[in-house]
């Protein structure tokens, strides 16, 4: 994972550690921005905020509190009225807006595909626009399809009425990094997929930002879908304004305020689990098994609350713990209490050290 992993904190939940980072580490800077529409809705009052190099950023809050606003302003869809925006130190609104666009990637919930192109014509439009020859956009399509999990040969001459909803997602994310872009804004991306579905998507889409070192902002209603993928999360509340901004461990386990506690609601212990994964240091040795027992079993790298629901049905309070085909060790449920206090002391660290 890129360095944007260990995030750093100050102590201010609501700066987000703004004041630790070298001015060199923020790609993207909000300066007192504030958008007014033209029928005098303040979607966005007065906004502070940094987007660091290579972070997945998620904004998530309630509906109408100007996350797509905030985001949208970054490519100049909307454009700010007062304020000042800068991406890697220049103003956006001395950048040309569509060469700006070119830098910055764009995927909506419905991703817009042109349909009567074919799924590579698709992924192939913003290199086409920026002039690359045939042969290097053709290597550029294939690669991505293959990355976003779509076998170019089975998948690049097919039309978006021949995809499921999560392929048609996925073609949309290939499309949107076709051409490298720094920076991907991302809006309710996997809104339009089932959950199971949804799941592998953000996991898969994790993976490949982090591969690619892409600096994200990622606007969701979803609190899960925000502290599964976050690197940061920032709670809004209605006007554009920032209650927290903080790693998804930290927002989960000390909510700055009344706001953000019932936004994240109940649950809040079940979702800290989730961001947890079983690890060799947790298990106890297999002497521990009483003899003649059955145990159901897990392998490493199994989520905390996967495991949670694995034991809270196993007779003995235990389950074993493969790598491979090899069981290495077993898993009680105090092992996995103490996994996830590691898990917050951790995450407090990092934050004391930042
Ligand atoms: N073009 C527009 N003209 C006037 N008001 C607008 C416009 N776009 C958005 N708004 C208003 O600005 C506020 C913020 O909207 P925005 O879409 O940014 O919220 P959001 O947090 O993304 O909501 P959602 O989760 O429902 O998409 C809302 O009150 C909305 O009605």
């Amino acid at each position: 994972m890129s360095s944007a992993r260990t995030s750093h904190h100050g102590t201010d939940p609501k700066s987000g550690g703004a004041s630790s980072v070298a001015p060199g580490d923020v790609l993207i800077r909000f300066e007192d921005v504030r958008k007014e529409f033209r029928n005098q809705t303040v979607a966005v009052t007065d906004l502070d905020l940094e987007v660091r190099k290579g972070e997945l950023l998620v904004l998530v809050g309630p509906s109408g509190c100007g996350k797509s606003t905030t985001l949208r302003m970054v490519n100049r869809l909307v454009e700010p009225t007062g304020g000042r925006i800068t991406l890697d130190g220049e103003d956006i609104m001395s950048t040309d807006a569509v060469a700006l666009r070119r830098r910055v990637g764009y995927v909506i919930q419905h991703v817009g595909l042109f349909p009567h192109r074919t799924v590579a014509q698709n992924v192939a439009t913003v290199p086409g626009l920026v002039g690359w020859d045939r042969k290097r956009t053709k290597a550029r399509v294939e690669e991505l399809l293959a990355l976003v999990g779509l076998a170019p040969e089975t998948y690049s001459k097919r039309f978006p009425h021949e995809l499921s909803g999560g392929e048609r997602q996925r073609v949309g994310v290939a499309r949107a990094l076709a051409v490298d872009p720094p920076v991907l804004l991302m809006d309710e991306p996997f809104g339009a997929v089932d959950p199971e579905g949804r799941r592998r998507l953000q996991s898969e889409f994790r993976r490949i930002q982090s591969e690619l070192g892409t600096t994200v902002m990622l606007v969701t209603h979803d609190i899960d879908e925000a502290v599964q993928l976050g690197d940061r999360v920032a709670v809004f509340s209605k006007g554009g304004v920032i209650e927290q901004i903080d790693t998804p461990l930290r927002l989960l386990s000390q909510p700055a305020n009344d706001f953000v506690e019932n936004f994240i609601g109940s649950g809040r212990s079940m979702r800290m689990l989730g961001l947890g994964h079983v690890s060799r240091d947790d298990l106890r040795p297999l002497e521990h098994v009483h003899p003649g027992a059955t145990l159901a079993s897990i392998p490493l790298g199994t989520s905390l609350d996967e495991a949670f629901a694995e034991l809270a049905v196993s007779e003995t309070g235990g389950v074993l713990v493969t790598d491979g085909s090899e069981t290495v060790g077993l898993l009680t449920a105090d092992d996995l209490l103490a996994s996830l206090r590691r898990l917050v002391a951790e995450d407090h660290r990092d934050a004391v050290a930042g």
